[in-house]
């Protein structure tokens, strides 16, 4: 069970856990890391092969962790980057809150509202059944959407600058998540997911 310090709210959704930190870090601070981060991180636009067609995928991303972190994810193998300074320190000040330990994070950078991420459960093989996903936000406020894979549940949320969503415990066996295009957004918007990757 993940115990957080900052004030936060536990969403009560059937099957899920989820905890919702709105001001995880104060405004201010979080326009700093969203420079940092979109200037000072290795970003780039893998392809995805669906259904045999090669598309680049609708954002930019990065993946930083400890050695040895490999990771695949819909196709791609991913090699991580060693820890970047403005990430480790994220990293630390995430493991005070939660208490847990994470070993490598995909950064994600929506340019703007046409940038989107499709329906998925984080439930990669090396994350194990039950993973511990720390999910920050900063830049544009976004929606987030989520569904049940069996029971038509919808649930959905916005994403605001310097919000902390942990998802935990079974959430990823019943629940997908989302998030969707927004035409009227023309603003960036960065989210990181520290994960915890096995057999490291
Ligand atoms: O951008 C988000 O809020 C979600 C990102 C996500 O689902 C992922 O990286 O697996
Ligand atoms: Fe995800």
């Amino acid at each position: 069970m993940v115990s957080a310090t900052k004030v936060g709210q536990q969403i009560v959704l059937p099957g899920a856990s989820l905890w919702l930190v709105d001001q995880w870090c104060a405004d201010s601070e979080s326009v700093n890391i969203m420079n940092r981060l979109q200037s000072e991180l290795d970003w780039n636009q893998p392809e995805i092969t669906l259904f045999g067609r090669s598309n680049p995928i609708p954002r930019l991303q990065a993946w930083y962790g400890d050695a040895g972190t490999r990771y695949r994810y819909s196709g791609m193998t991913m090699q991580p980057e060693p820890w970047q300074p403005t990430l480790l320190a994220l990293k630390q000040q995430l493991e005070q809150t939660l208490s847990y330990q994470f070993n490598s994070v995909l950064a994600n950078l929506y340019r703007d509202g046409r940038d989107s991420m499709g329906w998925h459960s984080d439930n990669e093989p090396e994350l194990g059944s039950a993973p511990v996903i720390a999910s920050l936000s900063f830049g544009a406020p976004r929606r987030f959407q989520m569904r049940h894979k069996y029971q038509g549940y919808k649930f959905e949320l916005v994403l605001g600058a310097g919000s902390l969503l942990v998802m935990s415990g079974v959430t990823q066996q019943h629940w997908q998540h989302a998030v969707p295009k927004q035409s009227k957004v023309h603003e960036p918007r960065i989210n990181l997911t520290f994960r915890t990757v096995r057999g490291v």
